[in-house]
């Protein structure tokens, strides 16, 4: 595996908060990795110094093996989508996507330009007077057009409708698949997120709890539903995540994975076996982690919104 990101103990300390907290952390060249994580938990602030925008308190950050900070033969390799990017007073889309030009040696500008229209930014307005949905999208065309080596989404979906985040979601694997690239997305949205990564951090308070490749996290666990003496015969002394009953019929997610005969025994008792969600995956195995890391979390409190 060729690493493209390495964190190796890094802290980041305000004087009211520490958001990062001795975290090392190698993520794969040529991958989409989630970074996932309740609010607060520290995913701009490691957004921020792995792209060299801040500075860590300790610790060191190797991108593409090399340090970012103040070097400029890695820094047009890194692109950072960010919401509250700062754009010239009266700069309009094609402004930002010539200096997104200047910026990235392999920017495309035909692809921006097809993307523009297709995400319907405005030729004329500013982009200091674009809906957020508008300036969300300026950012995103940004992020896959640059095709930089290593490209950074924080939450970039804030204020795209439905169709735009579809279009984001379906462009970027379109690209990525042509254009091979490192790309870390932060997101709440953690099961509109999930067929689009390969790899899952989960960060809280400052530290990582998780990291772990999408497809392993799916088959720690499995969602059975049915009738609820057949569900407790297979689920036996394996650890339930959650579990609901709707009168006779029970729906239970719990850990580890089905045998052959328990498939086949399954199958005779009409037990139904679903996809398990990621985002209720990880909101249980997160407060399992915090439960057992004995913080003062309330188990029943949740990762993402
Ligand atoms: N400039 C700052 N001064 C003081 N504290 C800060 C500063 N920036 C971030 N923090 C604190 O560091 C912690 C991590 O913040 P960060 O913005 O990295 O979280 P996040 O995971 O991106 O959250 P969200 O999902 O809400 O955007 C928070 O407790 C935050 O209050």
């Amino acid at each position: 595996m060729s690493t493209a990101i390495e964190l190796k103990r890094v802290s980041r300390r305000y004087r009211s908060a520490t958001a990062l907290q001795d975290v090392s952390l190698r993520l794969e060249k040529d991958a989409i990795h989630g970074l996932l994580g309740r609010n607060g938990a520290g995913k701009t602030t490691l957004m921020s110094i792995a792209t060299a925008q801040d500075w860590p308190s300790s610790g060191e950050v190797r991108i593409l093996g090399q340090r970012p900070h103040e070097n400029e033969q890695v820094l047009p390799k890194i692109c950072f989508v960010r919401e509250e990017q700062r754009y010239v007073d009266d700069a309009l889309a094609k402004h930002a996507f010539s200096a997104a030009a200047q910026a990235f040696p392999r920017w495309d500008a035909e692809l921006a330009a097809q993307l523009a229209r297709e995400f319907r930014v405005p030729e004329k307005t500013r982009i200091k007077k674009m809906s957020r949905g508008q300036r969300s999208a300026v950012g995103v065309i940004i992020g896959i057009a640059s095709r930089a080596e290593v490209t950074f989404f924080d939450e970039p979906y804030m204020g795209l409708d439905a169709v735009a985040r579809q279009l984001f979601y379906d462009r970027l694997l379109e690209d990525y698949a042509s254009h091979p690239r490192t790309v870390v997305i932060s997101s709440h949205l953690i099961d509109e997120i999930a067929h689009l990564i390969e790899n899952v951090v989960v960060i809280d308070q400052g530290q990582i709890l998780l990291q772990e490749p999408v497809e392993q996290l799916r088959d720690r666990a499995v969602t059975l539903v049915g009738r609820a003496d057949a569900v407790a015969e297979i689920a036996g002394t394996r650890e339930v995540l959650h579990h609901e009953a709707m009168g006779r019929i029970v729906r239970t997610t719990m850990l580890g994975a089905l045998d052959d005969s328990e498939r086949q025994a399954l199958i005779e008792r009409d037990v139904e076996i679903v996809p398990v969600s990621l985002q209720q995956l990880i909101v249980r195995l997160t407060a399992r982690e915090d439960a057992s890391n004995q913080t003062t979390l309330n188990p029943s409190q949740e990762v993402a919104r």
